[in-house]
């Protein structure tokens, strides 16, 4: 699965090989405000407003206090978007934005919609300087109370879809009674282990602001005292000796330097019982000159610029994984999320 700019006929097949079309353009002027487009539209109840059927531009308006035209404009986007159908003056959201878009499905994105719309989109303004020192926001060290709790709803988000997959495909044992999910949040990856192994209970280690807000969504789960948090810090504390048969580490890696990321596996590597497993889940730095791959490539700059780390390439992670006297295991890539692979390592 990638992004891209495709032609719709022979012409433009020829124009664009023929480098014709400005795609600067595209870029600049026209996908930022695809992508602010879908973000406002969120916060302002637009897709929620469609949920119970078709609505004309009147009835938005009116329901949603905004400005006839504005509105107008932006339906007209998240139209040609493929949010939304049009006909007989009328508005339906489409099936993809049915899934994706409403609040409570189970596969909704609007937690993440959300975060990016009110905390993330000003991050934005900062890539510049992020350019010139290197030094990322390091947004862990100083989210506000309500930012933290959009934070945790929108890892909820970015992983729903995920979460199902890793509990189909995740090379753990199957006789495993215990997990160590560290960075887990929300714990979909833990309560979709749970799920599928009757034995396993997990222990969630995460930052105390975290947790304070993430609760509540682990709650949702149904999977009372089998899932337990941890309030600490993977940087400092100990996890243990031959503890754990599954240890997780879910889009935190990103998060850490080189230097960090080995001394957290390095302690994994302890607390991991003989033929225990740890799985780094994460999206992965395309190498330099390897095949385009817009998802990695932007989450790489993302995370810069927001932890000052990045993602890593597999061939570093399984470096961490050796150096820790680990043994490579498996490299499962996502069917559903390009770009996401789990990076399997056995003690
Ligand atoms: C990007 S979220 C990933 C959440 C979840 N594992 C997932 O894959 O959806 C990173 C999580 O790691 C936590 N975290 C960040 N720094 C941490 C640290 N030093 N020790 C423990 N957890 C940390 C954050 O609070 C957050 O919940």
């Amino acid at each position: 699965m990638q992004l891209t700019i495709s032609p719709e006929n022979p012409l433009e097949w020829l124009a664009l090989r023929a480098n014709l079309a400005p795609i600067p353009l595209l870029h600049v002027q026209i996908m930022p405000v695809l992508a602010k487009a879908v973000l406002e539209a969120a916060d302002k109840g637009i897709f929620e407003a469609v949920k119970e059927g078709r609505k004309t531009l009147d009835e938005l308006t009116t329901t949603l206090h905004l400005n006839r035209k504005a509105l107008g404009e932006l339906m007209g986007l998240l139209t040609a978007m493929g949010y939304f159908t049009y006909k007989n003056n009328q508005f339906s959201l489409t099936r993809m934005a049915r899934r994706f878009t409403l609040k409570d499905d189970p596969f909704s994105v609007y937690g993440m919609m959300i975060f990016n719309n009110r905390v993330v989109w000003d991050w934005m303004n900062q890539l510049g300087n992020y350019l010139q020192t290197g030094e990322g926001i390091q947004y862990h060290d100083s989210l506000s109370t309500e930012q933290w709790q959009y934070y945790q709803e929108a890892m909820v988000a970015a992983s729903s879809t995920e979460a199902r997959e890793f509990g189909r495909r995740a090379p753990v044992p199957k006789g495993a009674t215990s997990m160590l999910d560290i960075g887990g949040s929300h714990g979909q990856h833990s309560a979709a282990l749970c799920r599928k192994l009757p034995a396993l209970t997990s222990i969630i280690l995460d930052l105390p602001p975290a947790i304070e807000q993430a609760a509540p969504l682990l709650a949702r789960q149904g999977m009372g005292n089998r899932i337990t948090y941890r309030p600490g810090n993977a940087l400092t504390d100990d996890f243990g000796e031959s503890a754990f048969d599954i240890v997780l580490l879910s889009s935190l890696a990103h998060h850490f330097t080189p230097e960090q990321n080995q001394l957290v596996t390095d302690k994994v590597a302890r607390a991991l019982r003989p033929g225990g497993v740890f799985i780094v889940n994460e999206f992965i730095r395309p190498e330099l000159g390897a095949k385009p791959d817009l998802i990695g490539s932007s989450t790489d700059l993302f995370y810069g610029l927001s932890s000052t780390a990045g993602n890593y390439s597999v061939t570093e992670i399984q470096q961490w994984q050796q150096t820790a006297g680990l043994k490579a295991h498996k490299v499962i890539s996502y069917r559903t999320m390009p770009g996401r692979v789990m990076v399997a390592a056995k003690k």
